[in-house]
């Protein structure tokens, strides 16, 4: 976790609903200027959670504090949800123009016509909507939609933002479009989030902390490498576990092909990043070839490294092994290879994968 100054903090809630309970967080802290993204499978109570932290959910025990400030009259959850936007899936527009849902949180704030008109037309524009200002909101398109609720929650300039799957079934470009808008006015304006998604790698691109939900309980949470790749238990390994992920810095581009420097070890691979930016580099188990010794004849892959099994797992049809390569990396056998490559738990190994097999996301700095 950030050693940043803490701004909403939960302590001991519960929510019951129809006689279970189905939230138990014993303690929740979201710190300024942090980026947090929420997963887990349906049903885990992450929505439940968002709306616990505004006080729009009724719980049996549980406290809130903003800013070290107790949150418990009437009068200071209002303020505590002026200070906070939040945006949904459905993006709940008014029968109205797109400029009057654009403007409505600021309305309902007292907020002064011209402060208004000037605030809504900064974000028509952020979030390329302002040729459509007139246009009723109820004739746009999936995507256009959730521009208009980004722009509302935004217009408000909050403090702090919840995002409930924003943009959930929209089409990948679009998708990747709004992340990007988002995220960009979220650093300008040192704004605390908080992300729900069923996207992990999302998750992985925004967040400075992942929090795994599961059954109503905070089951991990970490930075996004720490949590991939050393998930707790069983649960979160195989909801998140599936690929290394290494933190790293380009070390140099020639020519699109890249040398990324991790943390004991370079990897090659490819791509446009210019030398000092931060990336994660993804593996995928599969695309891990491992063999005993070093082989006669080097294959194609570039990545090549001596290392050793820490720990094989059973996984159906496959074994799943965690290598020490002087980085951790996974790796699948079929468990024919397995009793042909005679492999244990401490035995050196060789492991190699592809440069064009590691995927690179960007990083944000903790
Ligand atoms: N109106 C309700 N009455 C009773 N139980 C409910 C109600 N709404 C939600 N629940 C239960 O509360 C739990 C948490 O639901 P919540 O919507 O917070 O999960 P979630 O992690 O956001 O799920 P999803 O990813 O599907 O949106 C679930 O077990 C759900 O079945």
């Amino acid at each position: 976790m950030t050693q940043q100054q803490h701004l909403l903090d939960l302590k001991e809630l519960r929510v019951d609903r129809g006689g279970v309970t189905v939230l138990d967080i014993p303690s929740f802290s979201l710190c300024q200027n942090e980026f947090i993204s929420l997963i887990g499978p349906n049903g885990a109570g992450k929505s439940t959670l968002l709306l616990s932290l505004l006080g729009l959910m009724k719980h049996e025990t549980g406290t809130v504090t903003y800013r070290g400030a107790a949150v418990a009259s009437p009068a200071q959850w209002l303020d505590l949800r002026r200070r906070t936007a939040m945006v949904l899936q459905d993006p709940l527009l008014f029968d109205s123009t797109v400029f009057d849902n654009v403007a409505s949180g600021l309305k309902l704030r007292g907020v002064g016509r011209t402060e208004i008109k000037s605030r809504v037309a900064t974000y028509l524009e952020r979030f390329n909507l302002a040729h459509m200002a007139q246009r009723s909101a109820r004739k746009l398109s999936g995507g256009e939609a959730r521009r208009v609720s980004l722009a509302r929650a935004f217009a408000v300039d909050p403090e702090v933002i919840f995002f409930d799957e924003p943009f959930a079934n929209l089409d990948p470009p679009t998708r990747q479009a709004l992340t990007e808008d988002m995220d960009r006015i979220i650093r300008d304006r040192g704004i605390a989030a908080i992300l729900v998604t069923h996207d992990q790698s999302e998750a992985l691109r925004m967040s400075q902390r992942i929090v795994v939900m599961n059954a109503g309980r905070i089951v991990q949470q970490g930075t996004p490498a720490a949590v991939m790749n050393h998930p707790v238990n069983e649960f979160v390994a195989n909801f998140v576990g599936m690929e290394t992920i290494l933190e790293g810095e380009v070390a140099n581009n020639r020519h699109q092909q890249l040398t990324v420097r991790v943390a004991g070890g370079e990897i090659d691979t490819v791509g446009d990043d210019a030398p000092g930016t931060q990336v994660y580099c993804c593996i995928r188990p599969e695309n891990v070839t491992v063999t005993v010794g070093h082989p006669e004849n080097k294959s194609s892959a570039r990545n090549h490294f001596e290392g050793r099994i820490v720990e094989i797992a059973a996984m159906g049809p496959f074994l799943k092994l965690r290598l020490d390569c002087g980085f951790p990396l996974t790796a699948y056998v079929t468990r024919e290879s397995f009793t042909e490559l005679a492999l244990y738990e401490g035995k050196e190994i060789h492991a190699s994968f592809k440069a064009t097999s590691v995927h690179l996301l960007p990083r944000r700095a903790v």
